[in-house]
């Protein structure tokens, strides 16, 4: 459509001129003598461009204009004023007015037409740039609108995750309270609430159980729980270190305090500063070493083998034993006193066989602990597996389940545990067929079980001072006959 040009003015000669020439360059060319008719003009026509004579008798050129100007609906379109160059006017006013441009009479036809053709080239710039803002705009406008509404989405979901979550967060610590402790046995969560009463303390805490039954694990849950997790948990097996070895290794020592002391050395205590020790197997500890320890416990004191400097730590003290304490400081070979100070809080970790409902939990676990490192994933754990384990009677506690479900992993090829060869049955039961039964103990079982503990604590001594006989309130010849009724022999 070609463009659209209003010319106003009161000569006739000015319009025919302009009419001629502009209608041979193609624009579409309307005609007005006076402003009035020249607004009504615009307001129906709608032209693109608009020349106007500034000295018109009536309404003239700028008053035109500043109507123009005024209507939103014309203001929009450029207008350009034609004067003569013999007319003095200010045409500072006439673009105050919202001019664009003046032309001058007589006119020079092609200047004219330059001018014409910029400012329409500029008017139709400036409705496209207009076009692209209001699309620009919608688009901004249906993205947002959308994004919105992902948003609403997204904050449902995010609802959603956050209630799921605390939900699972809850149900995992109704089951233990403690994420890498399985149980669902009664009796071992009680265990678990006196962890959870004692951990914030600074209270001695005495870890009593058969071997493998998690007080290792117990150990470190009170650490984590306590004000000292972020200082060292410092560990000590007093089973595994020589006799000899271990006081230089709880308390330190200077150099040349003895042949091999080449260097000073930093005792466990020194390391724990702040933190925790756990001195696992305390049973073990020799009799001479004891009464350091204690002073320890009492005054947080000691020096460093060969040492004559006395150093001062804080350090909570955690200790576990699978030997009845009772037992050895009867045999003589634990102090009483020493036993008063661990004992200030003492927590049983139950054998494997008095919560057996806890071994489909267990196996499940064991299975995703171990399973990707043997590149195993197991989906099924069949009921006849569980049953086979559960009649089981597990000497080795929980140790013992996480080896045996360790090696089934192996031998499992698909995606069902397999417990492979494993028979269930108790290497000891070979030399005692009473073992072989599950609990609950007959009497006769019960009595050969604290017979063999009572022996074990003495090293196998029946007579004497520190023998068993003595422990058990018997006569030596007794103890031998019921070993012998019992088939308790020394290995
Ligand atoms: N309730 C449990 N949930 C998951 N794993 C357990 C549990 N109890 C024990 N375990 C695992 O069984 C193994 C033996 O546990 P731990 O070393 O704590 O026993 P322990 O009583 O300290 O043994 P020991 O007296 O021989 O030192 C560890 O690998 C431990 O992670």
């Amino acid at each position: 459509m070609p463009a659209s040009i209003l010319v106003v003015d009161d000569t006739p000669h000015n319009i025919s001129i302009l009419f001629d020439a502009l209608t041979h360059y193609g624009y579409r060319v309307l005609a007005e003598r006076d402003g009035k008719s020249a607004i009504e003009q615009v307001r129906h026509a709608q032209p693109d461009l608009i020349m106007l004579d500034v000295m018109m008798p009536g309404m003239n050129g700028f008053e035109t204009c500043r109507q123009l100007k005024q209507n939103p609906a014309t203001a929009d379109i450029p207008v350009i004023f034609m004067t003569a160059l013999t007319e003095s006017i200010d045409k500072i006013n006439g673009f105050n007015m919202g001019a664009v441009d003046y032309i001058t009479k007589p006119f020079q036809l092609p200047e004219v037409l330059a001018r014409v053709q910029t400012h329409l080239s500029i008017r139709q710039m400036r409705l496209d740039l207009q076009t692209l803002n209001e699309q620009l705009e919608q688009r901004v406008l249906e993205r947002t609108e959308a994004l919105s509404r992902a948003l609403t989405e997204l904050e449902t979901l995010k609802d959603q995750l956050q209630a799921e979550n605390s939900y699972l967060r809850e149900e995992i610590s109704q089951t233990t309270g403690f994420s890498e402790i399985v149980t669902q046995s009664p009796t071992f969560r009680r265990v678990l609430t006196k962890i959870e009463q004692v951990a914030p303390t600074n209270t001695t805490v005495l870890i009593l159980g058969e071997s493998g039954t998690g007080k290792e694990l117990l150990a470190r849950a009170i650490h984590q729980r306590s004000g000292r997790k972020t200082k060292p948990l410092v560990k000590v097996n007093c089973a595994a270190l020589p006799p000899t070895l271990i006081e230089s290794e709880l308390f330190g020592h200077e150099k040349g305090a003895f042949t091999g002391a080449i260097n000073q050395k930093i005792g466990r205590f020194e390391l724990a500063q702040n933190g925790t020790i756990f001195l696992d197997e305390i049973g073990e500890m020799p009799l001479d070493l004891q009464s350091k320890l204690l002073r320890v416990l009492q005054e947080g004191e000691f020096e460093r083998v060969g040492g004559t400097k006395t150093l001062r730590v804080n350090v909570r003290v955690l200790a576990a034993t699978n030997r009845d304490l009772e037992v050895e400081i009867a045999n003589g070979r634990f102090r009483e006193d020493l036993y008063y100070r661990l004992n200030v809080f003492p927590v049983k970790s139950f054998p494997l066989r008095e919560r057996k409902e806890d071994i489909p939990l267990l196996v499940r676990h064991f299975c995703d602990k171990h399973g990707p490192d043997l590149n195993r994933r197991i989906e099924v754990i069949p009921a006849r597996v569980i049953e086979k384990l559960t009649a089981y009677n597990w000497p080795g506690n929980i140790r013992e389940l996480e080896n045996i479900i360790e090696r089934s992993l192996i031998s499992s090829a698909g995606r069902q545990l397999e417990l492979g060869d494993w028979t269930g049955t108790d290497w000891r039961d070979r030399k005692n067929p009473l073992a072989r039964r599950v609990t609950p103990l007959t009497l006769e079982e019960c009595e050969r079980e604290h017979i063999v503990a009572v022996l074990e604590s003495t090293h196998w001594k029946v007579s004497g001072d520190h023998g068993a006989a003595r422990i058990l309130d018997v006569i030596p010849t007794t103890l031998e006959s019921k070993m012998k009724k019992l088939g308790i022999a020394r290995p």
